[in-house]
């Protein structure tokens, strides 16, 4: 038998040279060079229709129709033709694609399957690692958050038990055991890769189930009882099958540790050694290990696991950056006290509109957090389950956008869409920040992850030296860079107007833009900061009903922008309405920091008035400090937004 010191070198060497392969033709070159198809193929069609222009100008003095007619048939022709050409590129870049799926021993079916979902090539660590795991190793699997770990275990799989080696001995029938079990350290991951494997699997007819704590113990062991070939679960609840006697892991084919180190950091350790080792003969299983760390005390325990003889793929290895390179890593100063002020802000300016996940050390600071953030909702271990998965599912589906969770939501989740995390404190390990910071910028796509910390308790060096990451530094969201963010959203949403609306508002924006003396980027320029405003207060109306919600999104986000960008042209920003908030508005509380370093711009000091005691009455005006405030109406009868800027200190409250 080999030794493991020279096994593990002649991998290594087998690892660089299928890196430097798959490195040839990875997802993002795709991307890039169908892009330049798309638009080489608009060109063209561009630069047809430009001379067809020009040509029919000159054909009326020509007056040769049907010379014309000839050309322009000949031209189409052309045009069809070039696409056929693109077209037969494209297919012949996919054969060359080494990571191409028809490149892989996976059926037609399976194959069908991950076309539906958009899948026809395969990620760097499932290319890596099909054949292995499809010809019977053991495997040790490390790719950065976000990279395809879990298909890179579910694809070789589900063939093997349907075309490959594992079909032969599978059990099947009603009441069959299982011939896999996935280990999962959480609930909502143990439902993710469950998903992935009814899927999937459900397409080569095989059925899964999934077993976690907090439900039904006698739905879980009707399925078991029916037979089934897929067991997706934590360990507590696996455990407590087997001792029930509703589970026979005797006949297992496959045993996979996904999120090793945290499943074993949280001490289920014994668990997982109870469950593995039901196996009767551990010569015809197979067992794998996945996640983005792999600290060396894991390593050790693992090896407990596996064969002598297991591969391992690692694409992190001894480089230094550990964490997703596809997320922006950022670090902010800020105390605990001034977290929900502050965090409103971050989120408007970097999630792009997309979803935000904070992350607590506490229980207690997730559901207190929470209620202080407009729109969010908590997801932790103190929640009830069936709770925990309708907040999932709200969140997945759009219903709100901002999760305030602890590390339950740390590992593997893979949501759509999510562009920002927030951490709002460094995590005890540098793992936590890895994961964390993971659940955004998957499959290609970019992130930012923020971490705040307050200088004075704690510092960033230990997890920017052991994750690898090189953090950017900035301060407190600036007016001018909430302003920017809400512009680029307004047009975002100006660009989703339809057409349709232009004969109806075309004359008013003739006459405007002959009649301002501006510019048409200026007066687009105003009307995005209109838009903005209109869209602040939409969500300001929306969220009526969040106690604080409308306070923060106009105190931090609207006044400023107010206050910085609109109000210096008062003038021009007369008839900007503010009664987006109908009722009387809570009294803003003095933000602690808005002297210090950390507050929030130099709005930091301005406020609503307080109904009894300030003039402001119900309306935007001066704070406290009164720089950078509204200062007392001049118009006190109505509601709505005055031009009483106040550029003086403090004479309003
Ligand atoms: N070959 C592929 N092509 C396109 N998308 C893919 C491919 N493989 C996986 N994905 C998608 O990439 C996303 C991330 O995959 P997955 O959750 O398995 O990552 P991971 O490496 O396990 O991350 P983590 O370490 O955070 O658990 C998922 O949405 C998945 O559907």
């Amino acid at each position: 038998m080999p030794s493991l010191a020279f096994t593990e070198a002649k991998e290594m060497k087998e690892e660089k040279k299928m890196k430097k392969k798959i490195a040839l033709e990875t997802p993002e070159t795709e991307k890039k060079s169908k892009k330049l198809k798309e638009s080489k193929k608009k060109r063209k069609a561009a630069e047809m229709e430009e001379e067809d222009e020009v040509k029919s100008e000159t054909s009326s003095e020509l007056v040769e129709p049907v010379d014309l007619k000839e050309k322009k048939k000949k031209k189409k022709a052309k045009v069809e033709e070039d696409e056929d050409e693109d077209e037969v590129e494209v297919e012949e870049r996919k054969s060359e694609d080494p990571n191409a799926v028809s490149r892989f021993r996976i059926s037609e079916a399976l194959r069908e399957k991950l076309k539906s979902k958009g899948i026809e090539s395969l990620f760097p660590i499932q290319a890596m690692t099909f054949d292995i795991v499809f010809d019977g190793s053991d495997l040790v699997g490390r790719a950065r958050t976000g990279q395809g770990k879990t298909l890179a275990f579910v694809l070789p799989i589900l063939e093997s038990l349907t075309n490959g080696p594992a079909k032969a001995s599978r059990k099947t029938g009603y009441g069959r055991a299982p011939s896999v079990i996935v280990l999962l350290p959480t609930r909502e991951l143990a439902n993710q890769v469950h998903a992935d494997f009814e899927v999937y699997g459900g397409a080569l007819g095989l059925a899964t189930c999934c077993l976690y704590g907090g439900a039904s113990y006698h739905d879980q062991g009707m399925k078991l009882k029916r037979g089934v070939d897929i067991v997706v679960g934590t360990p507590g609840r696996i455990k407590d099958h087997i001792e029930r006697g509703n589970i026979d892991l005797r006949s297992l084919k496959f045993r996979i540790l996904d999120e090793a180190d945290e499943m074993l950091r949280m001490g289920f350790v014994e668990d997982v050694e109870l469950i593995l080792g039901k196996v009767e003969d551990v010569t015809k299983v197979q067992t794998l290990l996945f996640s983005a760390t792999l600290p060396d005390w894991v390593k050790n325990i693992a090896a407990r696991f596996l064969k002598p003889s297991k591969k391992t793929v690692d694409l992190v290895g001894n480089e230094k950056m550990k964490a997703s390179a596809n997320v922006r890593h950022i670090v902010l100063p800020c105390s605990k006290s001034a977290m929900s002020q502050l965090i409103p802000d971050i989120i408007r300016c970097y999630s792009s509109g997309g979803r935000t996940i904070v992350f607590t050390e506490t229980k207690d600071f997730a559901s207190e957090l929470s209620g202080l953030l407009p729109g969010a909702r908590a997801l932790h271990g103190d929640i009830q389950q069936a709770q925990r998965e309708v907040t999932l599912k709200g969140f997945r589906s759009g219903k709100f956008s901002t999760l305030v969770a602890t590390n339950v939501a740390a590992r593997g989740l893979d949501i759509n869409d999510v562009q920002l995390i927030i951490q709002c404190e460094p995590p005890r390990d540098v793992e936590a920040y890895i994961h964390r910071s993971g659940r955004t910028g998957r499959a290609g796509n970019t992130g930012v992850a923020v971490m705040l910390y307050d200088p004075r308790r704690s510092n960033v060096s230990k997890i920017e030296r052991e994750s690898g990451v090189k953090f950017e530094h900035i301060s407190a969201p600036q007016p001018v860079d909430i302003a920017k963010s809400a512009g680029q959203e307004a047009a975002e949403t100006i660009t989703q107007v339809s057409d349709s609306v232009i004969p109806a508002f075309k004359s008013a924006a003739q006459e405007l833009l002959k009649n301002s003396g501006l510019s048409a980027e200026d007066l687009l320029a105003k009307a995005l900061a209109k838009a903005a405003v209109s869209l602040v207060g939409r969500q300001a109306l929306s969220l009526e009903h969040e106690p604080f919600g409308h306070m923060h999104l106009i105190s931090n986000f609207g006044f400023t922008l107010f206050s910085h960008f609109l109000l210096p042209g008062a003038e021009n920003a007369a008839g900007v309405s503010l009664n987006v908030v109908k009722k009387e508005l809570p009294r803003l509380q003095e933000r602690d920091q808005s002297r210090g370093r950390f507050g929030f711009g130099s709005g930091g000091r301005g406020g609503f008035g307080d109904r009894n005691g300030g003039r402001g009455g119900g309306r935007f005006s001066g704070g406290r400090g009164g720089r950078g405030g509204f200062g007392g109406s001049s118009d006190r009868r109505n509601n709505r937004f005055s031009n009483g800027w106040s550029g003086g200190r403090g004479r309003n409250n």
